[in-house]
């Protein structure tokens, strides 16, 4: 992507922004220099320009809307509002990205007074080039503004394409969800301490364990169940520990978690 690379502007200099810029630059072949960060908040701009050595930031939305190409939306969906009302104009050269948990793209093109808008759910795993991002396009969007979104996210991790009635869940299940996977790796650490082992060991085998499983179902493309039975051996320990899941109801507890997300995500979308 460096040659003809556009300038990419962040609205909020937060954790999303800081992951995607990373990706970006790390991945992507974006000059540093391409990208310019605003958030009112100092320590926010001051971390950007840090971690992402040769970007530039300022404080005013503005300044990031009239100097990028492509603008990514990076606020919390409850500031959304005073970020559109702190612009005065979005010239039609700029493609607004937004990444906002439930805010839909009927109400992103009245608050920002413009068409040209893809709505993305990434995932902070982006930081590391594991994203996995779904985005949805406006009516009318062109080619050429889905290419660069994909080419975009696609250096940060996975993109896929979705019909915007499927974000809310997307925002459940990938948005969200490293969150619940963190807590399954901190639960497999104090259970590793708790049978004896040493912290940074027992955290060292969970989180491996977690990255290598993951990799056994993409890569074999082999039903997670297949690959459950395949560890479970008849009368051996295995089998043990998924009775006592089951009767915790760790699958229940699983779906509602990303259920009451995807639900939050639509409420976000209607405050
Ligand atoms: N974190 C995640 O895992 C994911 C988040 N998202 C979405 O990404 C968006 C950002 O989330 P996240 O990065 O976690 O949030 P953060 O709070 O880390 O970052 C948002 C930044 O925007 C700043 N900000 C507030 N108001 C404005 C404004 N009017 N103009 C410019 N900047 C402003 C905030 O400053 P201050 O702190 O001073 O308010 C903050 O620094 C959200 O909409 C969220 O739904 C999507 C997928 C995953
Ligand atoms: O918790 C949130 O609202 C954001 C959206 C998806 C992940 N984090």
């Amino acid at each position: 992507m460096s040659t003809n690379s556009p300038r990419i502007g962040f609205l909020g200099a937060g954790q999303m922004a800081l992951a995607m810029a990373h990706g970006f630059v790390a991945r992507g072949g974006v000059p540093a220099a391409n990208i310019l960060a605003a958030d009112p908040f100092e320590q926010a701009r001051t971390r950007f320009a840090k971690e992402i050595s040769g970007a530039k930031t300022t404080a005013s939305n503005q300044e990031v809307i009239d100097q990028s190409d492509v603008v990514i939306l990076a606020v919390k969906p409850q500031m959304m509002a005073d970020a559109a009302k702190s612009l005065t104009k979005v010239p039609g050269s700029c493609l607004l990205i937004s990444i906002a948990a439930g805010i839909s793209l009927d109400k992103l093109n009245s608050l920002f007074s413009t068409k040209r808008i893809i709505r993305v759910m990434p995932n902070t795993p982006c930081l590391v080039g594991l994203s996995a991002c779904a985005f949805s396009a406006n009516e009318g969007i062109s080619d050429e503004d889905v290419t660069l979104t994909k080419t975009l996210l696609e250096a940060t991790g996975i993109a896929v394409q979705v019909p915007e009635k499927q974000l809310d869940a997307v925002t459940g299940l990938s948005g969200s969800g490293p969150a619940f996977v963190y807590m399954m790796i901190e639960a497999m650490s104090d259970a590793g301490v708790r049978q004896g082992l040493p912290r940074a060991v027992a955290l060292q085998l969970a989180a491996q364990t977690v990255k290598g499983a993951a990799e056994m179902v993409l890569a074999t493309g082999q039903h997670p169940a297949a690959l459950k039975d395949n560890v479970t051996s008849p009368g051996g320990t295995t089998i043990a520990g998924v009775h006592e899941l089951e009767k915790k109801g760790f699958r229940g507890a699983v779906i509602d978690a990303i259920s009451a997300a995807a639900e939050r995500s639509k409420e976000l979308g209607q405050d």
